[in-house]
């Protein structure tokens, strides 16, 4: 079994912990992503319970998708303690360049620990890759094509993994480039889907230690169950419940025979 394929499997035996801090809009859509694809999901974010739950989760996922000062404060007390405890974290820079507080927030994050992984779409990282100064909101107005190179310079800058995000994935470690291209126009009309793929990679990097590989197993996971779900759907509305049940019943064999992956 090649080594992507295992990854689904693991994630199913092993069921990790996957602690997020998130936002108000996709709390509930994110955990149930979670849970599909056989991981455990907790959302805490009181910062009494961060340094517990920190210690026995398996990855940590923040995501500034609704900011406010006290969640700040528990996300970098978050990320100061995954470090401490090896919990491996990605980020979600939500938003990043739509306010000077976005952008002053994710700074401040990635500044107080280095994300071993930020995924976002190709607005939010051009705007961190200081190729851009603003964003228009939640969702891309570029291409991810256009925040190849950024990425890349991010990437080795922070010594991590970066995750652009759009009707072509790509996964960046340095010059290490993967693309996934699966997945539907429709994952656009439905708020929190890159929210899902952020959660998604949290599950992986919390079972396999190659955060390139990790990275790239989520986005095919994110992508197939996509496809799927389209197949299915007549819009958003049946899109949403298509996708849960198709990260539930996606398998190896379907990942090795629907991934669209250039290495
Ligand atoms: N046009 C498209 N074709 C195929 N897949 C897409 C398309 N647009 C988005 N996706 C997929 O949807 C998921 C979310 O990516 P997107 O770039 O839209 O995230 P986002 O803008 O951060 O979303 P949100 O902030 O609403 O959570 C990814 O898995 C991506 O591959
Ligand atoms: C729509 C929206 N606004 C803040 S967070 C969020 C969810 C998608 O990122
Ligand atoms: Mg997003």
């Amino acid at each position: 079994m090649n080594h992507l394929e295992k990854i689904v499997n693991n994630i199913r035996i092993k069921s990790p912990l996957v602690q997020n801090i998130t936002n108000y809009v996709v709390m509930n859509s994110t955990a149930n992503a979670l849970l599909a694809i056989g991981a455990s999901p907790v959302m805490a974010h009181a910062i009494e319970e961060t340094e517990d739950i920190v210690t026995i989760s398996s990855s940590l996922v923040i995501n500034m998708g609704t900011l406010s000062e006290k969640w700040v404060d528990s996300m970098l007390f978050a990320t100061k303690k995954a470090k401490e405890t090896a919990t491996p974290f990605v980020f979600d820079p939500v938003g990043v360049g739509a306010s000077k507080y976005r952008t002053a927030t994710a700074l401040k994050i990635i500044a107080a620990a280095i994300p071993d992984v930020i995924r976002g779409n190709a607005s939010e990282i051009m705007v961190l890759a200081q190729q851009a100064s603003s964003s228009k909101g939640v969702d891309s107005t570029m291409l991810a094509a256009d925040a190849v190179s950024g990425a890349i310079e991010l990437s080795k800058k922070l010594n991590n993994t970066v995750v652009v995000s759009g009707q072509v994935d790509y996964i960046i470690t340095g010059d290490r480039v993967n693309t996934i291209s699966n997945g539907s126009t429709l994952m656009s009309k439905v708020t929190g889907m890159g929210c899902s793929a952020t959660a998604i990679i949290g599950a992986c990097i919390a079972i396999e230690p190659d955060v390139h590989l990790a990275c790239t197993a989520a986005m095919a996971i994110m992508g197939i169950a996509g496809d799927m779900a389209a197949e299915l759907s007549k819009g958003p509305g049946s899109f949403q419940v298509h996708f849960l049940d198709s990260l539930y019943l996606l398998t190896d064999d379907i990942l090795k025979d629907k991934i669209k992956l250039n290495v």
